[in-house]
């Protein structure tokens, strides 16, 4: 049995120690708060995150994280992704040699504009080789509850994606393979910034017509950005972007979705923040992800508007008019 142990105990934290659990895993859950450790652990539970689910008998929890790394083959981690490096670097003393090191973060650090994997080997100095990511369209609460779903391991080690695939697999959730780290990840947090612009006019009220052209217009910026960092195409197509891309832009579970709704509604930036009480990466993600299209020439006007969103030097209905860069010449598609 393959031990391993999830760093993070917030809704997809949780949700991913309980796919590693039911495919077979021994896993322990670290919960910074002793309380909710303890409530995983004897009631198998975590009501603020995932209420109604019960939690496998095989799953617990603790807040002392080096009981939680001692020994353990796989650490998956899942914190906010701007809170990565400094949580690393209070660990990276008691993580075991050899073990293999997965993110399941979707965002890039502000400042450096580092991808998650990225932060982890230069955090925990580790060969890339023992790295991966994980990212598709996961929902957490949809898969907490047991609802089939499709994900993709990445890492440049064929060793290690597969090795982490095989954990990552039960009977609900089936997880492919490949080995373009930087399409796989950047498919996940660029479609969050595409998400919160389908909030952005959803809560504005404009219909399927408008979410469908920034859908569709939403996933040419993804491809053009992750394919200058050098990204395949196909990996955008793939379940990290395509698939990633319609789940996150059609349901309501959705953080990012969610904070741009609020958004389109008229709530302030500031006010967003306050109300959303778990971690909705785009927000942070928009402005490096600018930074990184600036510094290639890329082009990426649905982006950029939400940025000005956010910044309230756009009005949120004046956002679906501008699906290209403002130019009076038509386009190709
Ligand atoms: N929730 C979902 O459906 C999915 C989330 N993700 C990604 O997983 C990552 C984590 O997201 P969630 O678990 O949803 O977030 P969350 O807000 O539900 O939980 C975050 C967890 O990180 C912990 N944490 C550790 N250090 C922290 C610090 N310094 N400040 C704040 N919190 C800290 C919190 O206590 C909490 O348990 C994000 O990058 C997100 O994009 C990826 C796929 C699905
Ligand atoms: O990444 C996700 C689904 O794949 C979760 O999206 P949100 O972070 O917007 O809830």
């Amino acid at each position: 049995m393959t031990r391993v142990a999830v760093l993070g105990a917030g809704s997809w934290g949780t949700t991913f120690a309980k796919v590693l659990a039911d495919g077979g895993a021994d896993v322990t859950l670290w919960a910074r708060r002793q309380e909710l450790a303890e409530q995983i652990t004897r009631s198998r539970r975590n009501s603020d995150y995932l209420p109604g689910i019960t939690l496998p008998a095989n799953l617990s929890a603790d807040s002392d994280v080096a009981a939680v790394l001692d020994g353990v083959e796989q650490v998956f981690v899942s914190v906010p992704s701007q809170t990565l490096r400094e949580n690393l670097a209070a660990i990276r003393h008691l993580i075991p040699d050899d073990s293999r090191v997965v993110s399941l973060m979707k965002g890039v650090e502000k400042g450096t504009r580092f991808r998650m994997s990225e932060v982890i080997e230069q955090e925990l100095h580790i060969d890339p080789a023992r790295v991966a990511v994980v990212s598709g369209p996961n929902l957490a609460m949809e898969i907490a509850k047991e609802q089939p779903t499709a994900s993709v391991v990445s890492s440049t080690d064929p060793d290690t994606a597969a090795a982490v695939a095989v954990v990552a697999t039960n009977p609900y959730l089936r997880s492919f393979v490949n080995n373009d780290v930087i399409g796989t990840e950047f498919g996940g947090v660029l479609k969050n910034l595409i998400a919160v612009a389908i909030g952005i006019v959803d809560g504005v009220g404009y219909g399927e017509n408008t979410k469908a052209s920034i859908i569709t217009r939403g996933l040419v910026e993804m491809t053009d950005f992750a394919v200058a960092y050098g990204a395949r195409p196909e990996t955008l197509s793939g379940l990290a972007g395509l698939g990633d891309l319609i789940a996150t832009c059609e349901s309501s579970l959705s953080r990012n979705n969610t904070a741009g709704r609020l958004l389109g509604q008229g709530y302030s930036f500031s006010a967003v923040v306050r109300q959303m009480n778990q971690t909705a990466e785009g927000l942070a993600s928009v402005a490096p992800v600018l930074e990184l299209a600036a510094a290639k020439g890329v082009d990426m006007p649905i982006v950029s508007q939400v940025a000005e969103v956010l910044a309230g030097t756009l009005a949120p209905r004046d956002i679906a008019p501008h699906l290209t860069t403002d130019t009076d010449e038509p386009q190709g598609e």
